[in-house]
């Protein structure tokens, strides 16, 4: 099937990508984080998509600057917070934004905290819309059970509504239902999160059934699970690091035993085919975190993977 060929079944004529720059690391403690979306972009991301056929939409990264240079002191164990909210809150108006247009928005991050806020602005469009999210960790702790106080680790419990509720995240609907959620990819999920996943009876694939079914078995279960009949919208939300460290080792926290090449693009592949995707998010591309080849290696691969995700084909 060639990428042109693919009705999108919620994206409009003529097909309309947005990308959306965060360069943004408020929400995990590693510098580096807010320039992955100027690298993917150096890259030549746009031009790639222009020439699967897509219409590009990119005027400049976001500036976050302003709110990130205030004064933001915990609150409880949450770190950044105001900050991570109110830039959040931003994402979420701009890629609602794009969806209210019939655009897609491809969100280049920056740390996954900001999914709080691309996944927000997906559902105020599509409210019936699930969610894939492909990475090593759940990124599902409550203010009451993160460690690290990072809310790049927690954007999922926000969505879902679950834990203490913190006043300055009250702009938040959290309308994303367990059953609209799937997992693909886990294999370093904190023990209060594993209890998480097991109360709200969330579906999880992690390395574990990739090894035991293969990823196209997994994918289909995957699908099965959140869009029974394909007609739902799609959001794939990919950290990289759901990937080996050795195929993306530029991210914060690179966890072994991952996805391999193949297999993360293959689950871009089949959300494509689907016909139901209406918005991407690439996450967690820290090039300040490995050798040059390295960071070029992780870049391209953010790249790709974007490219799988909206129609690239092997053949
Ligand atoms: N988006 C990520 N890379 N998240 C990593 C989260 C790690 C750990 N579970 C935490 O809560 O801090
Ligand atoms: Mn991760
Ligand atoms: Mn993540």
């Amino acid at each position: 099937m060639s990428s042109q060929s693919t009705v999108t079944r919620f994206i409009s004529n003529p097909k309309t990508v947005a990308i959306v720059g965060c360069p943004f690391s408020g929400g995990q403690g590693k510098p580096g984080v807010d320039h992955g979306p100027i690298r993917l972009v150096e890259e030549g991301l746009p031009k790639q998509l222009e020439e699967l056929g897509w219409k590009v939409h990119f005027d400049g990264h976001h500036q976050f600057e302003e709110i990130s240079a205030e004064n933001d002191p915990p609150i409880g164990k949450l770190k950044n917070p105001r900050c991570v909210s109110r830039v959040c809150e931003a994402v979420a108006k701009a890629v609602g934004d794009h969806a209210k247009k019939g655009q897609l928005p491809l969100t280049l991050g920056g740390d996954h905290s900001l999914a709080m806020g691309t996944i927000s602005g997906t559902l105020d469009q599509y409210p019936d819309a699930c969610v894939v999210w492909v990475d090593a960790h759940a990124d599902i702790n409550t203010p009451e059970t993160t460690d690290s106080g990072n809310i790049h680790g927690m954007p999922v419990s926000f969505l879902l509504g679950l834990g203490e509720k913190i006043p300055e995240f009250s702009w938040i609907k959290p309308t994303l239902k367990p059953s609209r959620l799937v997992y693909i990819g886990l294999r370093d999920v904190d023990a209060g999160e594993k209890r998480i996943l097991k109360e709200n009876g969330i579906k999880a694939f992690s390395m574990h059934e990739v090894d035991k079914y293969g990823i196209g078995k997994v994918v289909e279960m995957a699908l099965d699970h959140v869009n029974p009949n394909r007609d739902r919208p799609i959001h794939l939300s990919f950290d990289v690091d759901a990937l080996d460290p050795t195929v993306a080792p530029s991210t914060g926290t690179p966890v072994r035993g991952g996805l391999t090449f193949r297999e993360g693009h293959y689950i871009c592949e089949e959300i494509y085919e689907t016909g139901c995707l209406v918005a991407v998010d690439i996450m967690e591309v820290n090039p300040s975190l490995a050798e040059p080849d390295a960071v070029k290696q992780t870049v391209a691969v953010g790249c790709s993977l974007a490219r799988s995700a909206l129609g690239e084909t092997l053949l």
